[in-house]
């Protein structure tokens, strides 16, 4: 694309220039609207008959498809084509003038292209490009292209509609922190329900994370707000870009920490043209595969065990076990339990045939212990006891044994041989492991009274039966993954990262967390070295340390919080100055009065607010006082899979990797949180959910946590 002779250089002012480019580029798109190939249109009784279709009828159907997406893609991109534009002279060449959009846009005439894909590879440029005198680079499939930027500019265009035009880098100008202005003016928007792309804003450091090598994995921590989740879905859709060839929507995914967090990451990707990507949670997976021969015991009770104010006596038991069953170690015992009980499986004695020669044992054990040692323990199983059978059947037919009575008999012996063989299922076997293993129990399994129910296990449990799955059936290549994405990392195990690596052997790992948020610490990491060993061919390791979520104020609060207790990384706010955190003393009687006069308050201001509480029981007590004012307010609790936005009553660990315009964190007293490492956590996971206001309420005496405060 070259554009440099159609309009000349600041031969109008950067408005008109670009609002004349528009007009012209949205002509061009309605005119191929207008003119295009038309897909033909099929009524449902022509659908039904797919099966009578010729080869060429399907063609003709798969091209009217591709067409159908096409015009619904550029329709889509008529309402903002683009949203920046970069100048760029490769050494050796004139200007090109590149405009980047979310999706790449030709002239149907010319063929010319019109609108570069975000994910181009020129179109790095536009994210990388910081000044540095003009010179820029990029890496594009033929090698490394050098040359000169002149122009970098952001376009916003709402509904066909130019509004903006802010240029933060023009040759020979003295540059202005014109970048920081435009994604300010960005940061600045309220935001609803959902979590949204932001193509035209990505910070070059997140762009260099979104252009990862594909087969090298990568670990990143990075602080609240820094766009882990942002950015690992607009990895997601660079990658399926890039790798068109080679990558399958469908068999990439990202591990969501809840249902309800899925729920509210779903429209990145459709917002970014892309589909089919498994969105899930490491549960929900795990439950699939093991074909929910087991169910979850209620996630809640674990939560609200976790988070009580009181932890009753058991929970602490509990918790070492949780450790325990996320160590690697722990998973090399199950593996020397497992051979163990493998060793064992051929039935001593050899197979006993009815007619003809039997099987000794030590030729079963070659069979199952070298012949057929790469395959997983039922498949060898299976294959031994076929080949048993067939022995058998050659021998009886060699002795002339082949009358009904014989072949009865040789059923017979074929079944009791069977028999002898150990029965083994996943369920069993974990069972035993537990009863073997000096440090657990038994006592996480519940197995309900209900004839013929379910046995219920907890979330700690379903790596390690993963783990005996994997053992016994293999992995199914249908659950295999071209790409996998772990989000909120810091709550995952070593255990669970060892189960993934066999579902994606290609190791193409994005693993995202913030240590300072692990405020589930005995089922977790406590540092990212523990996964980056993993990887012995090598892992990339990264850290974000800008927060661009919250006001100045905001991380500045949050900082301080945490600065006690060292954090491995401290939140760099970006310079969004906003409201001063209010913080307020209440009396006790009055503190639904207080909360409810607050919210009410930001509601005016925002589109989504949320009261945190410290516990599950303090949000429904919140949740009624609101109820009872009249406020339509919802209350989010473990068991919720989906998130409206408006108005939230929340216990503040499940806020996690939400945001709200506006946040209370009511009862921030020392009763409710101790001065302790995890109740830091909660409270800075808490504080890092607010966009522009955070109101912090409490009732006498503060926390210790923020005594600083009163000083
Ligand atoms: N480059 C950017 N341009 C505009 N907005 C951004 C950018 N990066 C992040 N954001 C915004 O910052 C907010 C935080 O992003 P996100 O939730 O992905 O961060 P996170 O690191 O996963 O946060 P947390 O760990 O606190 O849950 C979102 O509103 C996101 O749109």
């Amino acid at each position: 694309m070259n554009e440099a002779d159609a309009f000349p250089r600041a031969a109008v002012d950067p408005f008109e220039e670009e609002a004349l480019r528009l007009q012209r580029v949205l002509q061009t798109m309605e005119q191929a609207l207008a003119g295009g190939p038309k897909p033909p249109l099929r009524d449902e009784d022509e659908e039904d008959q797919d099966e009578a279709l010729t080869a060429d009828e399907v063609a003709d159907v798969a091209v009217a498809g591709l067409a159908r997406e096409r015009r619904r893609a550029l329709a889509s991109a008529m309402r903002e084509p683009y949203f920046g534009r970069i100048d760029f002279s490769p050494e050796g060449t004139g200007v090109e003038r590149l405009y980047i959009g979310k999706r790449g846009i030709d002239d149907p005439v010319s063929g010319d292209r019109m609108v570069l894909d975000w994910r181009a590879p020129a179109a790095s440029l536009f994210y990388s490009f910081a000044g540095q005198g003009g010179e820029a680079r990029y890496v594009s499939p033929e090698g490394e292209v050098r040359g000169k930027v002149s122009l970098k500019r952001n376009i916003v265009v709402r509904d066909g509609e130019l509004q903006r035009v802010v240029d933060s880098y023009v040759e020979g100008q003295q540059q202005t922190a014109a970048t920081d202005e435009f994604l300010l003016y960005r940061l600045g928007d309220a935001k609803d329900s959902r979590l949204r792309d932001i193509v035209a804003t990505i910070q070059a450091e997140q762009n260099e994370i979104i252009r990862a090598d594909r087969n090298l994995p990568i670990v990143i921590q990075g602080v609240a707000g820094s766009g882990k989740t942002t950015v690992a879905l607009h990895r997601l859709a660079y990658l399926l870009y890039q790798h068109a060839e080679r990558l399958r929507a469908e068999r990439m995914v990202i591990f969501a920490p809840s249902a309800m967090f899925v729920d509210y990451i779903s429209e990145v990707l459709p917002e970014l043209g892309v589909g089919g990507v498994q969105q899930t949670t490491f549960s929900a997976f795990a439950l699939r595969v093991l074909d929910h021969a087991v169910l979850l015991v209620d996630p809640g009770e674990r939560l609200r065990q976790r988070f009580a104010l009181r932890q009753p006596t058991e929970y602490t038991a509990a918790m070492r076990e949780v450790e325990c069953k996320g160590k690697l170690e722990t998973l090399r015992s199950l593996q020397v339990f497992l051979t163990e009980s493998e060793r064992s499986m051929p039935p001593a004695g050899g197979a006993l045939a009815p007619f003809g020669r039997s099987l000794e044992h030590a030729t079963v054990v070659r069979w199952f212990f070298e012949e057929y040692a790469s395959y997983p323990v039922l498949v060898r199983r299976q294959r031994v006891l076929a080949r048993v059978r067939r022995h058998f059947e050659m021998e009886a037919k060699a002795v002339g044994q082949t009358d009904r009575s014989s072949k009865r008999k040789l059923a017979a012996a074929i079944r009791q041989y069977e028999e002898r063989w150990p029965s083994m299922d996943p369920l069993s076997l974990y069972r035993q492991f537990l009863e073997w293993h000096p440090d657990l129990t038994t006592s996480s399994l519940r197995q309900p009274a209900k004839r013929g129910a379910r046995l219920h296990v907890q979330p700690e449990d379903l790596p390690l039966l993963l783990a005996i799955h994997q053992w016994l059936y293999g992995v199914d290549p249908r659950d295999r993954f071209d790409h996998v994405v772990i989000d909120e990392a810091q709550d995952f195990s070593p255990v669970h990262l060892e189960v993934l690596r066999a579902y994606c052997p290609s190791n193409s790992f994005t693993i995202l967390g913030d240590l300072s948020q692990s405020i589930h610490s005995e089922a977790g990491i406590r540092d990212w070295r523990e996964f980056i060993d993993q990887f012995p061919g090598g892992c990339r390791y990264v850290e974000l340390s800008v927060s661009y979520r919250s006001t100045f104020e905001i991380i500045e609060f949050a900082n301080r919080i945490l600065r006690p207790f060292a954090p491995s990384v401290e939140a760099k706010p970006i310079f969004r100055s906003g409201d001063k955190v209010m913080v307020e003393e209440v009396a006790w009687r009055d503190r639904f009065e207080a909360a409810l006069h607050h919210m009410l308050a930001m509601r005016e201001l925002s589109s989504t607010v949320a009261v945190l509480t410290r516990t599950e029981e303090d949000a429904h007590v919140y949740h009624n006082a609101c109820l009872e004012a009249g406020l339509d307010a919802h209350l989010l609790t473990a068991d919720r899979t989906d998130y409206e936005g408006g108005m939230s009553i929340v216990p503040i660990y499940l806020a996690k990797g939400l945001e709200f315009d506006s946040v209370i964190v009511v009862d921030a007293d020392a009763h409710h949180y101790h001065l302790s490492e995890r109740d830091a956590k909660l409270l800075y996971v808490g504080c890092t959910r607010a966009l522009h206001r955070l109101c912090i309420l409490h009732a006498d005496p503060i926390t210790r946590l923020i005594e600083w405060t009163k000083a």
